[in-house]
């Protein structure tokens, strides 16, 4: 089968477990979708007509399966959100980004200051929302970033509105990417979080950016560009590929904006060939980092809802893919992503028969069969599992 458009939806973080190296992460036994559902049964009746009953461990609940699904499992170094979705487009990470379990060295915060002018509170490992509470008043005493970092290959600065203004939090955060987190520091993502509120009622607002490290092979995006598709991202879709080969970009801030803007979006290319994805980012930034059961749970199943709408908009001619870039299981300890299996949940009007299509080797087989699909070659990775669609 060939496509005119396919349309890629990442749930971020919502992971099906059994990933074969989980140990080496410290997450044997994670499961996102799993300990979800055995916590609260989840109501998801389109996401298991497209065959997620057949590859989550969910409650069984008899459903006629019209998608073709399968599973993936991760290749790259790491469990971050660009290591999965850089490897989705066909450039594993091969060696794990830097981390700082220690916060970052007095060396490279000395360079922040030698090149933003700014100097900093915290400097730690912790959760967003509970360092701006706790260092607010010394935030606003000081009028310094806080920076602090995770699990992750993150670099995250900090401020209110009213203290450092939005742009000028931006060029701190540009600054960095190019000129201080260089060399061995290095880190996967500058991530600005500006917030705003009340002491006692801060809350982060939706723009929050990603500073990407840049790719050091060619993805999807740049082959599909060259070959005058369309390459269309929705949410974070800029920010993890480093604004490279996409034709358009639109910024959100939550789930429900994600769907809107990707419907329309679809309504709008229905006259093209290429791309269209989207990264939904609140199953892991509002529930899964926060571990939040029941909130994740619900907004799986508002998940599901908006996919009840989304569906019988898709043409023949279109293949819509449902997968995710890594775990956060908010029943597992700590606040960081987990090592996980993805679904890959495929559907097209087009489709006459359910296809199992196994457990993919790696995340870049979604890659290879998108290139598959337009007739192009030159990824190193993934094999293409566009014949066995039916
Ligand atoms: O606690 P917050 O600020 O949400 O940070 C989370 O968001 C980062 C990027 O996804 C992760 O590394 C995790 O630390
Ligand atoms: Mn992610
Ligand atoms: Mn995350």
């Amino acid at each position: 089968m060939k496509f005119n458009r396919i349309i890629v939806i990442v749930m971020d973080s919502v992971g099906a477990g059994g990933a074969p190296d989980a140990a080496k992460f410290g997450d044997a036994g994670a499961d996102t979708y799993g300990h979800i559902d055995a916590a609260v049964p989840l109501a998801v009746p389109n996401l298991r007509r497209l065959g997620l009953g057949k590859v989550a461990h969910i409650h069984d609940v008899p459903t006629d399966v019209v998608g073709a699904y399968g599973l993936m499992q991760e290749i790259s170094a790491g469990k971050d959100t660009t290591s999965g979705h850089w490897e989705f487009m066909g450039n594993p990470v091969d060696n794990p980004f830097p981390t700082f379990p220690d916060a970052f060295p007095k060396e490279l915060m000395d360079l922040f200051t030698a090149k933003t002018g700014y100097g900093y509170i915290g400097n730690e490992i912790a959760s967003g929302t509970e360092i701006i509470e706790r260092l607010g008043p010394d935030h606003f005493r000081t009028k310094q970033p806080i920076v602090y970092t995770s699990a992750d290959s993150v670099f995250q600065i900090a401020a209110h509105n009213d203290v450092i203004p939005l742009e000028e939090l931006y060029r701190i955060c540009d600054i960095t990417r190019r000129e201080v987190c260089v060399g061995p520091y290095e880190v996967g993502r500058i991530i600005a979080r500006p917030f705003v509120g009340e002491q006692g009622r801060f809350v982060r607002t939706g723009d929050r950016r990603d500073y990407s490290r840049l790719p050091k092979r060619k993805m999807v995006f740049e082959y599909l560009k060259e070959a005058g598709c369309c390459v269309v991202g929705v949410g974070k879709i800029g920010d993890i590929y480093a604004h490279i080969g996409l034709t358009e970009s639109y910024h959100t801030s939550n789930n429900g904006e994600d769907m809107a803007e990707l419907t329309k979006q679809l309504l709008a290319h229905r006259r093209d060939k290429g791309l269209l994805m989207a990264n939904f980012v609140d199953f892991d930034s509002q529930y899964g980092h926060r571990r939040d059961v029941a909130g994740y749970a619900k907004c799986i199943e508002d998940f599901d809802a908006a996919l009840g709408d989304f569906l019988p908009q898709l043409q023949d001619d279109e293949l819509l893919v449902i997968t995710a870039d890594h775990g956060n299981d908010p029943t597992w300890r700590g606040t960081d992503h987990t090592r996980e299996r993805v679904p890959l949940l495929l559907y097209s009007p087009a489709f006459a028969e359910a296809v199992d299509v196994g457990i993919r080797q790696t995340y870049a087989d979604l890659g290879m069969t998108i290139m598959d699909n337009f007739g192009l070659t030159g990824l190193e990775f993934g094999t293409s599992f566009l014949n066995e669609l039916r």
